[in-house]
């Protein structure tokens, strides 16, 4: 998978890639941006991203994927923030556009772009992932794949009313739906069914990345990722962490995840309690 899938941050691939929707990108999102977004489909990025494979309590392997529009739905939002702030400088930071306006159309039509690179990117990964599971575990047979966002927004009809849903770090949690909420690279993870229309998508972090990597022990790290296939632990990039190693994906820098789904058992019904049995970050 090292060597089908480029991992980490600013790694894509060297050559273009090919996608039937590349002529919908914006003509603004122009040089490095745009070339960006050619060569990144099918990577990676960096941080918290990672590919896994996991035992489920219910018998089944899982393969878990975490990555998606790789800053190019960052790009757009961005874009149409700044344009929102300058219709309403008033609202600052809650700028928003009219969602009927031609600039609002214009935004749902590019995030709904960067909402399809991301499936698209998860699917070419997954594909080389299955392909090399297929290599090496003979006669392994696929069955069926939950593939979600958590960063985005919807339209949908809830109590009897057309309305606009945003879902930044949740997920579409809907009757006959399952959901996937990641713990860390350690810990387990967990395969949920429907709730009040939403759930959290991750357990989230309890320290940022410096602090972590500044205040965490390797050999502690390294004790909380036992039983776990990993590469360890690279040197922290930048001035600021010259020196340190990077603990930031640490499982200590995360949420106790069977806390976090505990706390939203009225929100969600567990379905799978997945064991990492090996992982590879971005
Ligand atoms: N199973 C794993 N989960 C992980 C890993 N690294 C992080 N995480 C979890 O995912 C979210 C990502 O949050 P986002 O809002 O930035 O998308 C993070 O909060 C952790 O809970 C991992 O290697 N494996
Ligand atoms: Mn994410």
């Amino acid at each position: 998978m090292k060597r089908r899938v480029p991992l980490g941050e600013g790694r894509g691939h060297e050559k273009p890639q090919n996608w039937s929707r590349f002529d919908e990108l914006p003509d603004w999102l122009d040089g490095r941006a745009r070339e960006l977004a050619f060569k990144n489909l099918g990577s990676l990025g960096g941080g918290n991203h990672f590919i896994e494979i996991q035992a489920g309590d219910d018998g089944l392997v899982w393969l878990l994927l975490h990555s998606g529009s790789r800053n190019l739905g960052y790009r757009i939002a961005e874009r149409h923030h700044q344009i929102a702030k300058e219709r309403h400088p008033e609202l600052g930071d809650l700028a928003f556009l009219e969602a009927g306006s031609e600039e609002g159309r214009a935004y749902i039509r590019e995030m709904n772009l960067a909402l399809a690179y991301a499936p698209e990117n998860r699917a070419r990964m997954m594909a080389a992932f299955k392909e090399t599971l297929g290599h090496t575990c003979a006669g392994v047979t696929f069955l069926k794949e939950i593939n979600i966002h958590h960063n985005y927004a919807a339209k949908e009809e809830h109590f009897g009313e057309p309305v606009w849903v945003h879902r930044k770090g949740a997920t579409s949690a809907q009757a006959g739906e399952e959901g996937i909420i990641p713990g860390s690279m350690g810990p387990p993870s967990y395969i949920v069914a429907e709730s009040f229309a939403s759930c959290s998508h991750v357990a989230g972090r309890t320290m940022g990345r410096m602090a972590a990597s500044r205040m965490l022990s390797k050999n502690a790290c390294d004790r909380a990722m036992a039983g776990v296939v990993f590469y360890g632990w690279h040197a922290m990039r930048g001035k600021k962490g010259r020196g340190l190693l990077d603990l930031s994906e640490a499982p200590q820098a995360y949420k106790n995840i069977d806390e976090v789904i505990a706390a939203e058992l009225d929100l969600i019904e567990p379905v799978a309690r997945l064991r990492p049995l090996g992982v590879l970050k971005g």
